[in-house]
């Protein structure tokens, strides 16, 4: 589902006298459907870079990211902006570690509308997200705010309900349970294990030790790079 082929990435910090921060150098990685690949290392090691550069928010300086999207491919690193939005709406999905709140929108058309992007009635998407916003313990009181107010594990639950609400066959993960408790942790490896099984291929980040021994099928183990 995704082919990563020696992909580089130098941060140049143009405001801070060109300042460059190697973060990776000819990485490969690949990910099959149906199973969770966990990148894992320590702090600065680069595993939120390497996610933003799969999702297209993040431009690396070499090699190729070849990202399945229907019966053909996509190089997420080369792409024009249509075809990765394109690839977003139909393909991949990404759970952030903040939820981007927009206003006035409730939180049920927040975690419902990646499924009526891909063309789902209003009625299915919503009772789906209600389906999920249930699971993850939201109380129905919240569903019909906008989740602004709400509170940072209420925010994350919610963006957390919105990437697992789509049929996407790609879901990348970005520390997904770091503000919950155990409760809602368990909650969150249980729609990871159902996602695999629906044959997925899921990338993740887990700061949580269990959480990342209990959802991942491969841990991949990223090294800080040392400047030259
Ligand atoms: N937008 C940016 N501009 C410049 N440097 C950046 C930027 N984002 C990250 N970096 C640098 O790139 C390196 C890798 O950061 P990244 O956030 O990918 O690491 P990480 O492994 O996800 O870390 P953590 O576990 O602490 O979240 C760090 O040294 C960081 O300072």
């Amino acid at each position: 589902m995704i082919l990563v082929s020696d992909l580089s990435k130098t941060y140049v910090l143009h405001t801070q006298g060109g300042i460059s921060i190697p973060v990776f150098r000819e990485a490969q990685l690949s990910v099959e459907a149906g199973e969770c690949v966990t990148l894992h290392g320590p702090s600065g090691s680069g595993k939120s870079t390497l996610l933003r550069c799969l999702y297209g928010n993040c431009k690396a300086d070499a090699g190729a990211i070849m990202v399945r999207h229907g019966d053909s491919y996509v190089d997420v690193a080369s792409a024009p902006p249509r075809a990765i939005i394109d690839v977003r709406r139909r393909s991949m999905g990404y759970v952030s570690q903040f939820l981007r709140a927009i206003p006035r929108v409730s939180a049920l058309d927040v975690v419902a509308e990646p499924l009526r992007a891909t063309g789902v009635g209003m009625e299915l998407a919503r009772a789906r997200a209600a389906d999920l916003l249930a699971r993850l313990r939201i109380p129905e009181r919240l569903w019909h705010l906008a989740p602004a107010t709400f509170s940072g594990g209420e925010q994350q639950r919610v963006n957390i309900a919105r990437g697992f609400a789509s049929d996407h066959p790609i879901l990348l993960l970005d520390e997904p349970t770091a503000s919950l408790d155990a409760a809602n942790r368990a909650v969150v490896v249980q729609l990871i294990e159902e996602a695999k099984a629906r044959g997925v291929a899921l990338v993740g980040v887990f700061h949580d030790d269990e959480v990342r021994e209990a959802v991942s099928s491969r841990i991949v183990t990223m090294q800080p790079e040392v400047s030259a």
